[in-house]
């Protein structure tokens, strides 16, 4: 019986148990680009550029193993039936999914698949070995579409990282190799470019698998248990295996204040510079995510959703399973102090100077709040914007929203806002 795999957030051969369970049968190795789900608002070109990329590279392993990989262009259910009627195929598998949006789509197409007469099958992820294939024949691989094709919008991002596995396998070489040593130090913007793994696109989309990724790190944990680099490696153990949970999102703010934030023109130099610095490359540290967040839902009082949209479709690594579950714990988090963040991340002003380049004249004194500085007059408002609210009024205001839902849970005999626990939580100041 011919087998289709369906590749999702899973793109590699090695630890792909569907590959595995596949062995023996003519398969279809396949990749549905939904445009659906590329339509919505918090998915963006960057992304599509690195799955484009990385996609390439799946399809390159997959014929070496003797099935390349087909793409197609369409709504999951209309794509799958019609490739189940030309080629065959009477069993589909595929790895679990790991988002609310997956997962619902997993049972449309369990009822289509029931309703076809076809076996549909969800494999959970673990180890596997990797296996020499044999193609279904006749399947015309076609094209991997280009953002332009998909109608994405146009979406400069300078220093954005490339997809593909060998990617992903270099930087977890150079990580565990030398980079990682002081990664338990590094959540300031500026030493978290070379320190943190930058591992998080190729595990957002299955490049690299997190078992193989915990393995190596476990091997390297044999090879060098004690001092900064054991520090460090347990560090990153649990990041890697902090559990991701999906928080739907629903809601839109206020359309001025979004515009700002989104652009990197609060009239708060460190927001801004880390916006500036995450709409060039693509990416951030978890701290300065944590802050950008916060900010914009505590200070700037957005909705949750709206500000992780703007969050999510700048950044190329976004991964839903984490992002909700990650804006939820900052919205019910301690309240930010960006100006205190700054001077403790950014003590020189060097990354705040680099993305910021209008505040040249500044001195370094009043570089995190230009507003008190005594040109302000001849610089905000002309070439950098005046702050869109006042850190400290803004965050007294967000400290008593949060306390006034506390309550109100409460009185609704509803747990209160869960406070993360000392070790998970977003080193944000009070
Ligand atoms: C508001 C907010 C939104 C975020 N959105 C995303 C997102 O869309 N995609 C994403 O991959 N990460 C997200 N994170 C988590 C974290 O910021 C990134 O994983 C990290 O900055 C990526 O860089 P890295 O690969 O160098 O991470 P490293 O620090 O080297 O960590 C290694 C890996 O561990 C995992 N990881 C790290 N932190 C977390 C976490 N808190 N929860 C779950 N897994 C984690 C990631 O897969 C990461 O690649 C978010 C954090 C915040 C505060």
């Amino acid at each position: 019986m011919n087998v289709l795999i369906w590749f999702r957030r899973d793109l590699r051969v090695t630890d792909h148990p569907a590959l595995a369970a596949a062995a023996g049968a003519p398969v279809l190795p396949l990749f549905i680009v939904d445009p659906a789900q590329w339509a919505l608002p918090e998915r963006s070109a960057r992304q599509w550029d690195f799955v484009a990329e990385t996609l390439t590279e799946l399809r390159e392993d997959l014929r070496r193993l003797g099935a390349p990989l087909a793409v197609r262009i369409g709504d999951p259910v209309t794509v799958l039936a019609k490739l189940c009627r030309l080629h065959k195929v009477g069993r589909i598998l595929a790895l679990a999914p790991r988002s609310a949006a997956e997962r619902a789509e997993d049972r449309r197409v369990a009822d289509w698949a029931r309703e076809a007469g076809i076996a549909w099958e969800v494999v959970a992820e673990g180890e596997a070995e990797t296996v020499a294939l044999q193609a279904v024949s006749g399947v015309e691989p076609g094209p991997i579409p280009s953002a332009r094709v998909l109608r994405l919008a146009e979406d400069r991002c300078a220093h954005r990282q490339a997809g593909g596995r060998g990617r992903g396998l270099l930087l977890l070489e150079s990580f565990l190799g030398s980079r990682g040593e002081g990664y338990r130090d590094c959540d300031g913007p500026a030493s978290g470019e070379r320190g943190c793994s930058r591992l998080s696109p190729h595990l957002a989309w299955g490049a690299l698998s997190r078992r193989e990724v915990l393995a190596a790190v476990a091997a390297r944990q044999a090879e060098r248990p004690g001092g900064g680099w054991g520090r460090s490696l347990a560090a990153f153990q649990a990041a890697l295996t902090r559990r991701a949970v999906e928080v739907a999102p629903d809601e839109d703010g206020d359309p001025a204040l979004l515009a700002a934030f989104a652009a990197g023109e609060t009239g708060l130099p460190f927001v801004d510079a880390g916006m500036r610095y995450l709409a060039a490359t693509g990416w951030q540290t978890a701290r300065m995510r944590g802050l950008l967040a916060a900010v914009a839902v505590q200070h700037l009082g957005l909705p949750e959703a709206a500000a992780g949209r703007v969050l999510a479709r700048l950044s190329t690594d976004y991964d839903p399973a984490i992002h909700w579950a990650q804006m939820r714990r900052v919205a019910e988090g301690r309240i930010a102090n960006p100006l205190a963040l700054a001077e403790e991340l950014d003590p020189a002003g060097s990354f705040t100077r680099r993305w910021l380049p209008e505040l040249a004249p500044v001195p370094d004194a009043r570089l995190q709040a230009p507003w008190k500085w005594v040109g302000a007059g001849r610089l905000l408002g002309r070439r950098y914007p005046e702050p869109v609210v006042d850190p400290a009024s803004a965050a007294r205001a967000a400290r008593d929203r949060l306390r006034w839902r506390m309550a109100e849970e409460v009185l609704e005999g509803l747990d209160p806002p869960r406070r993360p626990g000392p070790a998970a939580q977003l080193r944000l100041d009070l």
